[in-house]
């Protein structure tokens, strides 16, 4: 039984703490501890949450955001060029973190990216080593649709380039409606293709994603898939409700070695001291910054403001953080389909939870399942000045502001790319839940959510207290850029013509989101429109990122913090630019590659 106590602790020699039990953390604590020889601890802040409906049923995602124990409920500072607003930062708390908050879609980022990864001087970062990872972790279910429908609604993964023994499972949606099948077909209409294989590092056009659900059509996520089967490692501990506050480090002759984790249980401040071997952050974007500066890693001037005396000098801390941005458009629809505005009447959603027992009805499918990657050419952005034209590059340190400009470097060398997504279009079966727009009762709707994947703004995460249980500050900078700004009114457009180019204009019946008077007003409307409402997707990135020293990196390409002989990062935090997908394979491949990586080196030692 891992689950231990504080007290309990006293007594076990660990030689792996995992700092977070999250999507990552989980899957290299359970990589690690594959070795009976080794003693792993996961000391997690949230509770092990059991049997939860609003986790376990795909057709609920989206009803833990904002509540208390599930998510940190973190807040993004005002944004400056977003109408000064301040947004919410959902995180998933608790042993599972994100991935049990996530909207369940399993995608893959491009085979370019990954390449750029190792490009930006990361050795054995690359597409190769990703997918490997990628397939280790997951199971591919077999295909629930017929030939024809797969072909409709562009999803026929080839099972060679899918996993088949992994943890995480994956099984196709069971929602698949007229309408989606129409905006593919209007998107083939306006030249963009069907992509039924958008697994293979090529992930432009129209698809539908497989999703995180297992065949009992439950949620599938790190705790269902890399803890639950493992309880019973005798060698594999968690200590769940402690917050995590501070590393301790012993320092021989400039060598830093984390040797305890301090953390805070129940208001009472406790330390686990002697680890054997590794201290592995895997917080996340947000908090694996703040761990680290709250450790004393980081800029000095930031460190100073809060009287914490900087360890190590590494100003790459909490910067260069990057979000996917976008933008809600939803029209009132005319269909026989049955759209998820229905599940509002709770007589109707008590019926779908009976269908539910038998895998039927709205319940068991995520509420959204069909999406369009679209290159600068389907947007029509310029494919070579982009990064040139970008102002003068700004950043804290030269080194932070060279890391920068490389950065751009291979944004341009992607933008030129006829095989790289730069927007994001996904459908939603329904009204998109926003502040100030309600579904009417008994309409139907459906909605596209407009995202921009490699937005050029960057922005910064960072402490605002010496007090461990103080939030960080998070500004994800959004839009800054003037370019992100007219990327995303440009993917907006797309929609928008989608929507007016048939089959799909058959169905749509009139714009609630953006309004007809906005659309009318042409870009200027639609650019005021994004900036009141835009808002993230939930895939921050880059805040600890990998990357050499000597370009504002903060882990080397073993995951290393600099300065530190056995301190990690294992989190989607190490991602130095933003992927074109949705990023929990990515964060599900770190996890099991951090655990390679240190496994490797144990071999190494002996
Ligand atoms: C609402 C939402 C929807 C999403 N939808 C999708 C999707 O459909 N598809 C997709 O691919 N991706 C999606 N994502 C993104 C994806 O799930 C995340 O990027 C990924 O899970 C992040 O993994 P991680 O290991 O880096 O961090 P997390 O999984 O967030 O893990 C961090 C863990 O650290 C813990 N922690 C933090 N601070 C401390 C501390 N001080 N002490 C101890 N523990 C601490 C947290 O509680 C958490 O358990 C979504 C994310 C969100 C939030």
């Amino acid at each position: 039984m891992p689950f231990c106590t504080v007290s309990s602790l006293e007594t076990i020699s660990i030689d792996y703490v995992i700092v977070g039990g999250g999507t990552a953390g989980l899957v290299t604590a359970a990589r690690l501890s594959e070795n009976p020889n080794v003693v792993v601890l996961v000391i997690e802040a949230g509770q092990h949450h059991v049997s939860v409906p609003e986790i376990e049923i795909p057709g609920y995602i989206g009803r833990n955001i904002a509540r208390d124990g599930f998510d940190w409920t973190f807040l993004s500072v005002p944004q400056k060029h977003a109408n000064d607003r301040v947004i919410p930062q959902p995180r998933g708390k608790g042993l599972g973190g994100s991935s049990i908050l996530n909207f369940l879609g399993v995608f893959r980022p491009s085979k370019q990216e990954m390449n750029a990864l190792e490009a930006l001087g990361n050795p054995g970062w690359n597409w190769e080593s990703m997918l490997h990872y990628m397939q280790k972790s997951e199971t591919l279910l077999p295909p629930t649709l017929t030939d024809s429908e797969a072909v409709k609604y562009a999803v026929k993964p080839k099972k060679d380039l899918h996993g088949s023994e992994g943890p995480l499972k994956k099984s196709f949606p069971t929602i698949l409606t007229r309408l989606h099948a129409e905006f593919f077909d209007a998107a083939e209409y306006i030249g963009i293709p069907r992509n039924p294989e958008s697994s293979s590092g090529i992930n432009i056009g129209a698809m539908t994603f497989l999703m995180s659900v297992d065949s009992d059509s439950k949620r599938s996520n790190s705790v269902s898939g890399y803890l639950e089967p493992n309880l019973s490692r005798p060698n594999l501990f968690v200590l769940t409700e402690a917050h995590v506050t501070k590393i301790i480090f012993n320092s021989v002759n400039g060598l830093h070695r984390a040797t305890g984790v301090e953390f805070v249980k129940h208001g009472v401040t406790s330390v686990v001291r002697n680890i054997q071997k590794d201290v592995i952050l895997a917080a996340g974007s947000f908090q694996t910054p703040q761990i680290l500066e709250l450790s004393g890693i980081g800029n000095p001037d930031v460190l100073g403001r809060y009287g914490i005396e900087t360890f190590i000098d590494l100003p790459g801390v909490g910067e260069n953080l990057q979000d996917h941005v976008g933008v809600s458009t939803i029209v009132e629809v005319e269909t026989t389909d049955l759209t998820v505005d229905s599940l509002s009447d709770p007589v109707v959603e008590k019926e779908h939870l009976e269908l539910y027992k038998q895998k039927k009805g709205l319940l068991p499918s995520s509420r959204t399942s069909a999406f369009i990657y679209l290159t600068a050419e389907d947007i029509g952005l310029p494919t070579s000045t982009v990064a040139s034209n970008n102002k003068v590059v700004q950043a804290p340190t030269p080194a932070l502001k060279q890391g920068l400009e490389k950065q751009y470097r291979i944004q341009e060398q992607l933008l030129s790319s006829k095989n790289q997504a730069h927007g994001e279009l996904l459908y939603f079966n329904g009204h998109h839940s926003i502040l100030y727009s309600a579904p009417e009762t008994g309409k139907k709707y459906m909605s596209l959510f407009c995202v921009l994947l490699h937005p050029l703004s960057r922005g910064t995460v960072h402490i605002t207290a010496s007090d461990p249980l103080t939030p960080p500050a998070i500004d994800p900078n959004y839009l800054a850029d003037d370019i992100d700004l007219d990327s995303l009114v440009q993917i907006v457009e797309v929609a928008l013509k989608l929507y007016d180019t048939p089959p799909l204009s058959q169905s749509v019946k009139a714009h609630k989101v953006p309004s007809q008077g906005v659309i009318d007003q042409g870009k200027n409307g639609l650019r005021e429109d994004v900036k009141e409402n835009c808002r993230p997707i939930f895939h921050p990135v880059g805040t600890a990122a990998m990357l050499p020293l000597e370009d504002g990196g903060v882990v080397d390409a073993n995951l290393l913090v600099y300065g530190t002989t056995n301190l990690r990062v294992a989190d989607v935090s190490i991602l130095p630019f933003e992927l074109s997908c949705h990023i929990q394979s990515i964060a599900y491949a770190i996890g099991e590659k951090a655990a390679d990586i240190i496994m490797g080196e144990q071999v190494l030692e002996m």
